[in-house]
């Protein structure tokens, strides 16, 4: 298979920092993958790495099967709408358009209007006199009319309130199934978004921690809740990613077996389940991975 990226033993690092560390993957074309982890976990850097703005410290990244750097064919096809995105003092929002539609060969200049139109962007303004949630909201109207072989969308809606995050997810599935490519959305509102994902990255400290189809990860794992002694019992030799007393009760969350007999076992014997978010699975998962460090360091 030709995958739209794949990435192997990549390395950012910043002096003695690496912002990025050992990291493999592949990203297959026509998917929505969700980048997720914490502040500072590298996902921008990753980002930039991939779009070729940044050089790597070592590894490789291959875009559409060849070295994306200086490489003009393999560019234009990548539209990646950054956090932020700064643009020139005197631009309008008409003109950010114009130039995405000089640089994306498959802009689709209808779509951008009636975007621009259900995200009530004056297109004569100036960009630097928008509020917060209007900039991102021209980033997004220029990620979606792209209709890039690869958009990638680093935190696309600081400042944008929820009807119009609705849009934004609405427009993205609608266009998403008529015009299928490659997305990948670097989010901290994961449970917001977690319908729309199909595969599931997760960075922790420079690391890819997680890759895993969204599917697989919904029924990944569970908490269970019971008197703190029954619920030890069951816990014995099986991988438990959080623990939280209360009182004489405990609530553990673990990650299933493959036929899920567990589940079976803990109904039995009178304890709760709860299914686990997607969110509440990469906190989880994010911290357990900085004990293990941290106990490995000490
Ligand atoms: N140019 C740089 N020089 C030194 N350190 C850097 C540089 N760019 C990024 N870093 C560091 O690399 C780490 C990862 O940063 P990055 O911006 O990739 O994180 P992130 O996952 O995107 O975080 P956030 O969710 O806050 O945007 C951080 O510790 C950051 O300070």
């Amino acid at each position: 298979m030709e995958y739209a990226i794949e990435v192997s033993g990549l390395e950012k690092a910043f002096g003695s920092f690496k912002a990025v560390n050992d990291v493999n993957f592949s990203i297959e074309k026509d998917k929505i993958y969700g980048l997720l982890g914490r502040n500072g976990a590298g996902k921008t850097t990753l980002m930039k790495l991939i779009t070729a703005q940044i050089f790597p410290t070592g590894g490789n990244i291959k875009v559409f099967g060849e070295d994306p750097y200086e490489n003009r064919e393999v560019l234009t096809q990548i539209c990646f709408i950054k956090e932020s995105q700064k643009y020139p003092d005197h631009y309008t929002i008409r003109d950010a358009m114009a130039v995405a539609k000089s640089i994306l060969p498959n802009w689709d200049e209808e779509f951008a209007l009636s975007l621009m139109d259900e995200f009530r962007l004056p297109s004569k303004r100036r960009i630097k006199k928008l509020s917060r949630g209007m900039h991102s909201a021209v980033g997004i109207v220029i990620g979606l009319a792209s209709r890039a072989s690869i958009t990638i969308f680093d935190e696309p809606y600081l400042g944008l309130d929820a009807v119009s995050r609705n849009v934004f997810y609405d427009r993205l599935m609608d266009d998403y199934g008529e015009h299928p490519r490659t997305v990948i959305l670097s989010t901290h509102l994961i449970d917001e978004v977690s319908n729309l994902l199909e595969h599931i990255f997760v960075m922790a400290d420079g690391e890819l921690i997680l890759d895993q189809d969204a599917e697989n990860l919904r029924g990944m794992a569970f908490t269970l809740t019971g008197r703190a002694p029954e619920v030890e019992a069951f816990i014995s030799g099986k991988e438990v990613i959080h623990r939280e007393p209360f009182g004489g009760l405990l609530s553990v969350t673990i990650i299933r077996d493959h036929h899920g007999h567990e589940l079976k076992q803990a109904e039995t014997i009178g304890l709760e389940i709860t299914p686990v978010s997607l969110q509440q699975l990469s906190i989880y998962l994010t911290t357990k991975s900085r004990e293990q460090k941290g106990a490995m360091t000490k």
